[in-house]
């Protein structure tokens, strides 16, 4: 038994979290958006490199902020989300929204100061979704990707949930790191690292 692992898969609405979250788990796809409301824990045990783990997949956890008008400063107190209590996060814009990558940043901004002082980082895997709309999209995901990579200090990826591309690989990739920082014995394994065939699958 390799042990257990909380994962919180955060976004603004609409930009597929749900989506993804059923693909990697249950292989469907949802066509029409049913807004989440409240958060969703999903345990699946997952097969990663050899060993089994105990995931909790959180779909949104109340860090958003208010629908509406208001800005970061709206959102709950950090100390509400149990931010602390998460060992990576998937943070999840529409690479046809830029104000899902705003919104995005700023989630990122505020995981950053719910840490406590002196608290290792839990890894953040930012994933622009929806890739298969690729001729809409507004940026170029090389510089998309420098940004995040190299100005944030988190991991990138693009997925489409729709079509399952890549669904896989960004679970493989954020629980690699993850047991990563948990035990840092295994600095072979890095969050853009090199790749390896399917390790991981659900049981
Ligand atoms: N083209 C395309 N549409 C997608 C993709 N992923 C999700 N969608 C669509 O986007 C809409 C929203 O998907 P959801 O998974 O419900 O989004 P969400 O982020 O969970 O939304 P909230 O629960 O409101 O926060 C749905 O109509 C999906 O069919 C994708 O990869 N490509």
């Amino acid at each position: 038994m390799g042990g257990s692992l909380r994962v919180a898969v955060l976004g603004a609405p609409g930009v597929g979290k749900t989506a993804i979250i059923r693909q990697f788990l249950f292989g469907d796809y949802p066509e029409r958006h049913q807004p989440t409301g409240a958060p969703r824990l999903y345990r699946p045990a997952v097969l990663l490199d050899g060993a089994v783990y105990d995931l909790s997949i959180r779909d949104g956890d109340g860090a958003e902020p208010a629908r509406g008008p208001g800005g970061p400063e709206e959102w709950p107190d950090p100390k509400d989300w149990s931010l602390q209590d998460t060992d990576a996060f998937v943070l999840v814009y529409d690479i046809c929204s830029p104000d899902s990558f705003d919104y995005v940043k700023a989630l990122r901004q505020r995981i950053a100061e719910a840490r406590p002082a002196g608290a290792p980082e839990a890894p953040i895997l930012v994933v622009g979704n929806k890739r298969d709309r690729q001729r809409l999209r507004f940026g170029p995901r090389r510089a998309l990707a420098a940004l995040v990579r190299r100005g944030w200090r988190c991991g990138y990826l693009e997925c489409s949930a729709k079509y399952n591309w890549h669904v896989l690989r960004l679970f493989r990739e954020l629980l690699r790191c993850a047991l990563v920082r948990a035990r840092p014995a295994h600095p072979a394994l890095r969050l853009q690292g090199a790749l390896h065939p399917a390790h991981c699958s659900l049981m």
